[in-house]
């Protein structure tokens, strides 16, 4: 429960979008028990699906079926991942409203992921908020290889913020950057959202991390620091960019929500619910996650255990 007086923030739970993406298609039933754990650990909004092409991401090929169970969890505002109007359209026919629609801010990761430019790409964002908006619900855009591509190198701030200014006044409601490859440092943060700032200023902003350097957190709090408050993070530490050589996991939701509790940042998020969604994921992809906080407690109750055992 979000106690008001204290400073809050958004998590937007990726795990069953950017988590599962890079994974063999999951069952609709085991995504639905990863639902149902994930929907009690207080998160309010969850990316639910990518409605893609199910050739380039085979995952996400049941996104109507799983769409179709949403009505299940009234509290949680779900939202699903698009990369065209197509997908935009069989979103909003399946009843999710609110989406996130990728465009990446080089041409080079543009091709691989969505086979358009960066200028193509944006060209659709118009379109896609409406069919949003006309459905009731929201448009984000979310900016992939904001900082670095692993195709074509460093991205320059500037270029980066007017993609967002250029979004924005395309109809969409509020702007994510992608730390897509992990390489952000809280220098780079601060300095993008300050371009950001003078160049689009009042736009709501969120930021979706990568850890594949370790610095994913250290980042989230650069971005808090400057004003950010919605993240989006994946339970367990899962996911990364099927396009993206190199992309590994999100920061973890619940060592960001650890980090933000424990400095008095309210995220509504129960730790332990969240530990025991990680234990049902970890079943579910049959291998270990990155997650360290889980990795504590896991070892931790194995320590319990092994003095339960020596004192009997
Ligand atoms: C945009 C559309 C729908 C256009 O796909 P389309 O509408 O089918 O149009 P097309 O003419 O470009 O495609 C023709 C054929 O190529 C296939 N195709 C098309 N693209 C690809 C591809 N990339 N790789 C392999 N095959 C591809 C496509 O499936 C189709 O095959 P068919 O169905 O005829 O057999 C399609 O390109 C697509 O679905 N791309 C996948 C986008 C995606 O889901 N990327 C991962 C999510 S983005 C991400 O993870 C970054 C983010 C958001 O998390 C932020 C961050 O981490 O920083």
């Amino acid at each position: 429960m979000t106690d008001t007086a204290r400073p809050h923030l958004e998590i937007r739970e990726v795990g069953l979008r950017d988590g599962l993406q890079l994974e063999d298609p999951v069952p609709l039933a085991a995504k639905l028990a990863l639902l149902d754990a994930i929907a009690v650990t207080g998160v309010r909004e969850i990316e639910a699906t990518s409605f893609v092409s199910p050739t380039a991401v085979p995952a996400f090929a049941d996104a109507e079926e799983l769409a179709a169970h949403l009505h299940r969890w009234p509290d949680i505002t779900f939202s699903a991942l698009v990369a065209s109007p197509n997908g935009a359209r069989r979103a909003v026919t399946s009843n999710v409203v609110n989406l996130e629609y990728v465009v990446s801010a080089t041409d080079a990761h543009s091709a691989a992921n969505v086979r358009r430019t960066t200028e193509e790409a944006l060209t659709a964002v118009s379109v896609i908020a409406d069919l949003a908006h006309g459905a009731g619900g929201t448009a984000e855009v979310i900016i992939a290889v904001a900082w670095d591509c692993p195709f074509s190198g460093r991205v320059d701030a500037d270029h980066t913020a007017e993609i967002a200014r250029r979004a924005v006044e395309a109809g969409a409601d509020r702007i994510s950057f992608g730390d897509t490859i992990g390489t952000v440092v809280p220098g780079r943060m601060t300095q993008l959202l300050d371009v950001v700032g003078a160049v689009a200023p009042g736009v709501e902003l969120g930021v979706h991390l990568h850890n594949t350097r370790g610095i994913g957190l250290a980042s989230a709090w650069a971005a808090y620091q400057a004003g950010v408050t919605r993240f989006d993070a994946s339970f367990g530490g899962l996911g990364g960019c099927p396009f993206a050589p190199g992309a590994t996991g999100n920061i973890a939701t619940e060592e960001l929500a650890y980090m933000f509790d424990e400095s008095g940042v309210d995220t509504g998020v129960g730790i332990d619910a969240v530990l025991d969604a990680v234990a049902v994921l970890r079943d579910v992809v049959g291998h270990d996650l990155s997650s360290n906080l889980f990795r504590a407690h896991v070892a931790g109750a194995e320590r319990v255990a092994a003095r339960g055992r020596a004192q009997r």
